[in-house]
């Protein structure tokens, strides 16, 4: 299968200091991975440097699409933020705050939010609706520009039980029909170990890739020292 991350040797580094070294991993187009490690361990860093944001590193790194959706960690939206869904998601093609999309546009503003289950609501004010939904509108906006490469960074750590399987369902059922690549940075290995094809696991400055069936493993280890059923050490 065609490899949509490949990197060979990949060192990346803040100033003189190596955060991750010798990466050498490879996701396949397609698939859905789990983005595992502790805080500081380089996840964010990492995806930075996969979207282009973050240039110091050497060694080898293909981004095999330049069509890239990225959901970041955290995003302040206050009660009073003044637009809605619909205009949010739209904010996707970078027109500021006048609103005056094509009809192109506007049908890929339509398509997004059909994908993430929000058109019955796409005019409530974003600030005013659901932790859930909200989420749900973060995810819409990435996908505006139909990307082949989606990455998330911790999407679903802010909210309950229920909702964190609703967003995933919907993302994996995309992944699946659509051929989207996934990457998903987690510290909850329980709720990607039943559907994750692999992950790749930032710990000690290296980084180490496994298969679906490593990941597996990987969880009942985690819970076993981890009882509360939530792991937030790897
Ligand atoms: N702008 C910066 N300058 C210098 N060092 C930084 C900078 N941003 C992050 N770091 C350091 O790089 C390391 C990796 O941080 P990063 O945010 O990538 O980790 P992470 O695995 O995403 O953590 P978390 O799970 O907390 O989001 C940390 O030691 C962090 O302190």
């Amino acid at each position: 299968m065609n490899a949509m991350i490949d990197t060979h040797q990949l060192t990346i580094r803040y100033g003189d200091k190596a955060i991750a070294s010798e990466i050498n991993v490879d996701v396949p187009a397609g698939s859905f991975y789990a983005i595992l490690g502790e805080n500081g361990a380089g996840k964010t860093t990492f995806v930075k440097t996969l979207i282009g944001k973050h240039h110091n590193y050497v060694g080898n790194l293909k981004v095999n699409t330049q069509a890239i959706g990225f959901v970041p960690q955290f995003r302040d939206i206050s009660r009073d933020y003044p637009l809605s869904i619909a205009e949010f998601v739209g904010l996707a093609f970078n027109r500021g705050w006048h609103l005056f999309n094509n009809q192109l546009e506007k049908s890929a503003i339509h398509d997004a939010l059909e994908k993430m289950d929000l058109v019955d609501i796409a005019d409530q004010r974003l600030g005013l609706v659901s932790g859930g939904q909200r989420q749900r509108a973060f995810v819409a906006q990435a996908l505006v520009k139909r990307p082949e490469l989606l990455i998330l960074d911790e999407s679903t750590a802010s909210l309950d039980h229920e909702h964190k399987i609703q967003l995933l369902t919907t993302i994996v059922r995309l992944q699946k029909e659509t051929g989207l690549t996934v990457l998903f940075i987690t510290h909850e290995l329980n709720l990607v170990a039943d559907f994750a094809d692999g992950f790749l696991l930032f710990a000690n400055g290296s980084v180490t890739q496994g298969n679906a069936q490593a990941l597996k493993k990987l969880t009942v280890d985690m819970t076993v020292t981890h009882p509360e059923n939530e792991v937030h050490h790897v």
